[in-house]
């Protein structure tokens, strides 16, 4: 028999130093035999409760279980996930049409059914069975799903959700990229698992499509969800209305539409929204009165800003540091003088001194720290095992500090200037770094140097750190939802690693690319033009105060490494 979800109080924060609460307290009941649907404004944490649901977001408080099976379990001070769990339920997350681990969708198909050890003959069955439903020609089993069209690449990830024949249906936007039989499709498979007593839980925007069929909706706001009813109440709140429709509704709530139009049309029982026709009329009557200046409202109520999500962005963020504060010129000085000074240090006592004081530099901006933190972890333990390694004598076999301490306090060194490199990255944005190397160094372009190249070489370098930790994230995600893996999402674990590689790099080459078109697009690489700058950078009261304290931390540096 097929078990129930329920989330008592659940919670989940982010990690790192902000600990962002992105659910709270959220109490929830998913039927079988019933297809629930989350809907919200963007943003508002549908996708966050239906990966916490699947395993992929830790919960910082509350349970989650399916039946009496609780979703994680304690061992130790280790938390894991339940296996019997995870393969009773099939996740497709948003954009699934990015997901693909190997080279043609008859692999992708199999490797979904993996974790469920069905025999080969099952698993054929499974595959006709799964393409049938999906509405996909059997004969793009042997293609490489990249070259799939987007909704073709949707319709695959979908197959591979019902191959495994899963309970519950997790789908996050699963009509997004689909035509209107794509969207008749889906919605015959989700009767149809409906039928069968099994259940669903579809995040989506697409209420017009996907309501007819819901049995319940839950709205949720703000990370919590705000009401849960049956379908046929839902049609009397705003957030399950068509996206387009609410828009129309904030323009009421805004006063933006004219005084008749916001006594709307009694609707006895009916939705709060305007038909599409009534937005149309008064859409095209706003952008009749443009001109009279009347349609700053209009813009601002379309846009439909959560009003907390509004005051955030008006707000200035004053616990994270800006990117633009200082002149990046400003930055790579100061970072310099004191690598320099830290690498003049002869004793790791004196290290540990120049260190401190760099520290104490270091300080308003320890939090740009934190998401290092793995790698500063990694590197400490590198040095303790070459530092071991190189102490090591044979005859008699002992170990020599004497001998280890100039490899030690080497790489100490390199992790003291890591250290004060790593906030640096987040201090100078991509453009500014661009444009401090055009204006320090553009004048090399009339010794017919390639310097503008060489600083947009850079940028992309820089912007490419976010992105491939970003892209390895997300293919972290899919392998635990694909392989059901037990261990918390934040790591791969290690059997993953040979099959999340080489899509990851696919992934990565093919945002390159992406890149690439983009920039060419926009006349980069066209010879003999000259570039157009929207900004020029000046030193500024906060760069000349940060060269004076590097100076002065710089020649205390100098001083310790003198004396000690
Ligand atoms: N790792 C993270 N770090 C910080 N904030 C996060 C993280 N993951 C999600 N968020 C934030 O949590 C909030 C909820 O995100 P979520 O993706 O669940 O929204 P959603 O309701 O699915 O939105 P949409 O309809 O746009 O897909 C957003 O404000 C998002 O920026």
């Amino acid at each position: 028999m097929v078990a129930d979800w329920t989330l008592k109080e659940v919670s989940v924060v982010t990690d790192g130093p902000e600990r962002k609460t992105l659910l709270k307290n959220v109490n929830m009941r998913f039927e079988p035999g019933k297809i629930t649907l989350l809907v919200g404004r963007n943003g508002a944490g549908k996708s966050t409760l239906l990966e916490t649901l699947a395993g992929l977001r830790e919960v910082r408080s509350g349970e989650i279980k399916l039946g009496e099976t609780p979703l994680w379990m304690k061992k130790g001070r280790l938390r894991r996930l339940n296996a019997p769990v995870l393969l009773q339920f099939g996740l497709s997350m948003q954009h699934s049409e990015s997901q693909w681990f190997l080279s043609t969708a008859r692999a992708e198909l199999l490797y979904s059914m993996k974790p469920y050890k069905v025999t080969a003959k099952e698993a054929e069955q499974r595959i006709e069975r799964a393409m049938a439903s999906a509405g996909l020609d059997a004969e793009l089993l042997e293609r490489d799903p990249w070259t799939l069209s987007g909704g073709q690449q949707r319709r695959l990830s979908l197959a591979c959700l019902l191959a495994c024949e899963p309970e519950w249906l997790l789908l996050d936007e699963p009509t997004a990229g689909l035509d209107a039989v794509g969207i008749r499709s889906l919605c015959a498979v989700l009767e149809a698992h409906r039928a069968a007593g099994r259940g669903a839980v579809v995040v989506t925007h697409d209420i017009g499509a996907l309501l007819p069929l819901a049995d319940a909706v839950a709205v949720v706001e703000d990370g919590n969800v705000r009401e849960a009813a049956p379908a046929a109440a839902a049609h009397a709140h705003a957030a399950a209305a068509p996206e387009a429709l609410r828009a129309l509704a904030a323009l009421r709530g805004a006063a933006a539409l004219p005084p008749q139009e916001l006594a709307a049309p009694a609707r006895s029982g009916g939705a709060p929204w305007p038909s599409p026709r009534e937005a149309a009329a008064a859409a095209a009557e706003q952008l009749a009165r443009r001109d009279s200046g009347r349609a700053e409202p209009l813009a601002a109520a379309a846009a439909h800003t959560p009003p907390a999500a509004a005051q955030a962005a008006a707000a200035p963020s004053g616990r994270s540091p800006r990117a633009d504060t200082f002149d990046p010129r400003a930055l790579v000085a100061a970072y310099l003088l004191l690598a320099a000074s830290l690498l003049a240090q002869r004793s790791l006592a004196a290290l540990a001194l120049a260190a401190c004081v760099t520290a104490l530099l270091l300080m308003p901006y320890r939090q740009l720290l934190y998401r290092w933190a793995g790698v500063i972890r990694a590197y400490a333990y590198f040095i303790v095992i070459v530092g071991a390694i190189s102490g090591i004598r044979f005859r008699p076999f002992a170990f020599e500090w004497s001998s280890a301490e100039p490899t030690v306090l080497r790489l100490c060194q390199l992790l003291v200037v890591m250290l004060l490199g790593m906030p640096m990255l987040q201090l100078v944005t991509p453009l500014r770094l661009q444009r401090s190397i055009q204006q320090t160094f553009g004048w090399l372009a009339r010794l017919h140097i390639p310097i503008h190249s060489f600083a947009l070489l850079v940028t992309l370098i820089f912007r490419f750190i976010p992105l491939l930790a970003g892209e390895w994230e997300r293919f972290a995600k899919l392998a635990h939802a694909r392989g059901k893996a037990i261990t918390p999402q934040r790591s791969v674990p290690v059997r993953m690693i040979y099959a999340v590689i080489v899509p990851y790099i696919r992934s990565i080459v093919r945002l390159a690319e992406q890149m690439a078109d983009a920039l060419e697009a926009r006349g980069f690489g066209l010879a003999r033009q000259k570039p157009t700058y929207g900004f020029r950078l000046r030193l500024g009261k906060p760069d000349f105060l940060l060269l004076t304290v590097a100076l002065l931390a710089s020649a205390i540096e100098l001083i310790i490494a003198a004396s000690l």
